[in-house]
This record gives C-alpha cells, structure tokens and sequence, in this order.
C-alpha cells in the first residue's frame, strides 16, 4: 500500500492541533458522567469507549461515573411495575432498590467495562459500596406547597452523598486503572442508597478535585424559554429558570451539581451533547466544546450580580 500524502497530511496536522489541549490535560483528572440516555446507540457507545481510552493513553486519567435510569425503566417496565420521580429523583422503595442495584451494580456497570476494555483499555467496575467508597445518607427534600409552605417528601432509599474515599480512585489510577462507578452509596449501618448520577459525579469531581466535570446527555445543552441553548449561567439565573418550568426533571439535579462542583474547586463544568459521536475527545480537544459550560471565572464573576 503507498502513503497518500494529503491524508498523511491532514492526519498529522489533526493529531498536532490536539497538542496543546494534550499538554493541558495531562496527568490531570476529569470526571466523565455517562448519562444512561446517552447509551442509546452501539455506535455512540464504541464511540464513547474509544474516546475513553485515548484520553487514557495519551496521559489524561478519566473517571467514568455512570446512570442508567432508562435501563432501570426498562426493567421495572418488564417486571410490570414502574416508579415515580420527583424533580428528576426516582422514588425508590426496598424492592425498587434491589432492581436498581441490579441494573446500574450490574448489567449497565459490566456493559461500561466490557466495551472500554474491547478497546484496549483497563476498565475496573464498581459500585459506590466497594470498598465504602461513596458513603451516602438519606436524601431529605421539601417541596415548597401551594400555601407557600415547605412539606418534606420522602423519596425512600434515595441517598446523598456524605463522602467519597478518594484514596480507592486514586489507587486505581496509580495503577493505570480506569475506574468506572455505579451510583450506588452506602450508610454507616450498611443501608444501600440509590444516588442520582450526575450528583455523585460532581461529588466525585469535588472530593478528587478533578480539573473537569463532563455530564453526557442526549440533548445540546442548557435550553432556555426559547430553545435556544443558555450561556453564562449563574446560580440566580438557574433558579430562575427551574421557578417557570423552563429547567425541569433530570436537567435540575444535573444543573445543579455543575454549579456545585465549580463553586467547589473543579475548574470546569460541562453539559455535553453525548449523541453527537466523540463527544467526549471535541470536549476536550477543542476550544468550542459541544455543550453549556459552566466555569470557575464565569460563576465567580456572575454571580454578583
Ligand atoms: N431547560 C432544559 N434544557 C435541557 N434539557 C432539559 C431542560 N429541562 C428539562 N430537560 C430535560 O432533561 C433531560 C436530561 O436529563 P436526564 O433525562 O436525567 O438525562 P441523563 O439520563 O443523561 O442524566 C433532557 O433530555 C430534557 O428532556
Ligand atoms: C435517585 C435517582 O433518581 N437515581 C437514578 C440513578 C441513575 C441515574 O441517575 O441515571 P441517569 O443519569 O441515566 O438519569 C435512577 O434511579 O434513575
């Protein structure tokens, strides 16, 4: 076969652009939140795993944090049975938690695995209650009545998160590991909580104080009144939106933890669109991005006003 110069060329110009985002990221960590509407699509997940594992090779340490809430559906579904959500928070009774143990612990955590390690890379699964590492508590929320009063909703075994031991993760990145995390946590008397995805990504970002967070959706970003997709968010802006509907379901706890996690030392966060392919690799790799970013300089500097 004889080389074809111009595509040798574009080839070596492409890999050269990705120099300087290269030097900037290496050996530092980003936070990857595989949302489970992003895992619509084999390609799109070949793709993902890919991405993954260049990231790794070229000396950037991803930390993939997985969903998985459409699976979980599907399965309640077959069994016949389904669940609520409030505000994106899936309502989560004794037998609904063993469900979503089984779905996120396994069959969405081993599928993760199996497809990042296909592609060379060295892909290790666990749950938040390995090796205790994301210590939870019950999740207390109010909703706010229409008398103005605030009631509490009790959403069962749902969990916030208390701590994550950022010794495991980074142990496991020590030893070339790509660690990929079910949201699950666990409680000092051994309860098993089910924890929001994006909520135990920011908290993994915050305690590992990564250099990006990455929420991968199916949708472009942050869409205000009018569709469009909303720039320089600020907490009162936020709030704003969530007030007339225009954030709602699984958009306000994502939001949320991308403005919690840059306040609390993460330099970035991003809500990327994880149906457009290597969503991950043009994140990081470009000066555009493909998603509402959320970063230190732009909270800090908003948010007084
Ligand atoms: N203002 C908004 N901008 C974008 N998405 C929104 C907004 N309000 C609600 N959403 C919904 O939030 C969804 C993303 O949250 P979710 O379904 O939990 O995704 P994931 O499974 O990736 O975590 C979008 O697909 C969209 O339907
Ligand atoms: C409490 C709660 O709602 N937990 C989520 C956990 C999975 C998740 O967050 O999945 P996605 O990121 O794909 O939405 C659930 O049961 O669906």
């Amino acid at each position: 076969m004889t080389l074809n110069l111009d595509d040798a060329k574009n080839t070596a110009e492409v890999l050269t652009t990705a120099l300087p985002y290269i030097q900037r990221f290496v050996d530092k960590l980003i936070v990857v939140k595989y949302g489970g509407n992003a895992m619509t699509d084999p390609e799109l997940e070949s793709s993902f795993a890919r991405d993954i594992v260049l990231l790794k090779t070229v000396g950037i340490h991803p930390v993939v944090v997985h969903g998985g809430g459409p699976q979980v559906d599907n399965l309640l579904k077959e069994l016949g049975r389904q669940s609520d959500r409030i505000d994106g928070m899936r309502v989560t009774d004794k037998s609904t938690m063993d469900i979503v143990e089984m779905v996120l612990g396994g069959s969405v955590n081993k599928s993760i695995v199996s497809l990042i390690n296909k592609h060379g890379g060295r892909a290790i699964g666990l749950t938040g209650k390995d090796a205790n590492l994301i210590q939870a508590k019950k999740l207390m929320m109010e909703k706010i009545g229409t008398d103005g009063v605030a009631v509490p909703v009790d959403l069962g075994f749902v969990g916030d998160v208390v701590s994550v031991n950022k010794d495991v993760i980074n142990m496991l990145i020590a030893s070339d590991f790509i660690p990929v995390i079910a949201p699950l946590g666990v409680d000092k008397e051994g309860n098993t909580y089910n924890i929001n995805a994006d909520l135990v990504a920011g908290k993994v970002a915050e305690f590992l104080q990564a250099e990006k967070l990455m929420l991968l959706t199916n949708i472009k970003g942050v869409l205000g009144r009018d569709g469009e997709v909303v720039t320089g968010l600020t907490p009162k802006k936020v709030d704003g939106l969530i007030e007339d509907g225009t954030i709602s379901g699984g958009m306000i706890p994502k939001i949320q933890c991308a403005l919690d996690a840059v306040r609390s030392g993460v330099k970035s966060a991003v809500i990327v669109d994880g149906r457009v392919p290597h969503a991950t690799l043009l994140e990081i790799f470009t000066n555009e991005g493909v998603g509402t970013l959320i970063s230190r300089e732009i909270d800090a500097a908003l948010s007084q006003s």
